[in-house]
């Protein structure tokens, strides 16, 4: 490989992110802007949204994960399958799902098999769609708002796991007033970087 040639992030394999376009075509489609406008994992980073690639094969025994776990105190693990077959309720929590919330804890999704879109929206409100793939783990941070959408393949397995007895509660939008909310907003919207603050909406 020619030295000046950039590394691929392999998270890029089974995580990407891009500006959403703003049909209301199918919620399943990628609903990519012409031209296509990629967000990096380093951009999401920076509106507090953290992502790994893992070893789904071998969740059970994996290293890493086991890591992940200890340092950040995620003593809870379950499984959640969204598919119209698997998903008791289907019809009503998909709804539910891409109904735009947050919550006051993290979110944090492992795919170990199918795929599925979490849509978060960046400091100017707008949606960034981001594909979370088979070995994708990602953390949304408690207070972000955002939803979730099966892709045109109708099935994704995610691991769930959290800090302590699970809250999955969704606090549909507007709930800015949450402490939730006003912490994720000082720490990523209005961030200070050196003397400025960055105002979102400037
Ligand atoms: C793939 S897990 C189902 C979606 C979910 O739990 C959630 O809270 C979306 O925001
Ligand atoms: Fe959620």
């Amino acid at each position: 490989m020619v030295a000046t040639e950039k590394m691929q992030d392999p998270r890029e394999e089974v995580i990407q992110a891009w500006y959403m376009d703003d049909s209301d075509e199918d919620q399943r489609l990628p609903h990519h802007r012409e031209p296509k406008e990629f967000v990096s994992l380093d951009q999401l980073t920076e509106l507090g949204v953290l992502s790994w690639r893992l070893d789904a094969d071998n969740y059970e025994t994996d290293e890493e994960l086991k890591k992940i776990r200890e340092d950040r105190g995620y003593s809870y693990m379950d499984f959640c399958e969204v598919s119209p077959e698997k998903l008791p309720n289907y019809e009503e929590k998909i709804k539910s799902f891409f109904e735009e919330h947050l919550h006051t804890d993290e979110e944090i999704r492992y795919a170990v098999a199918g795929s599925g879109y979490f849509d978060v929206r960046d400091r100017n409100e707008r949606w960034i769609r981001v594909w979370l793939k088979k070995g994708g783990l990602i953390v949304l941070p408690a207070g972000i708002y955002h939803r979730f959408t099966l892709d045109t393949n109708n099935y994704i397995k995610a691991m769930r796991l959290f800090v302590g007895d699970p809250v999955w509660t969704p606090f549909n939008r507007p709930h800015d007033h949450l402490p939730a909310r006003q912490e994720y907003v000082k720490a990523f919207v209005h961030k200070e970087t050196g003397d400025h603050a960055v105002d979102a909406a400037a």
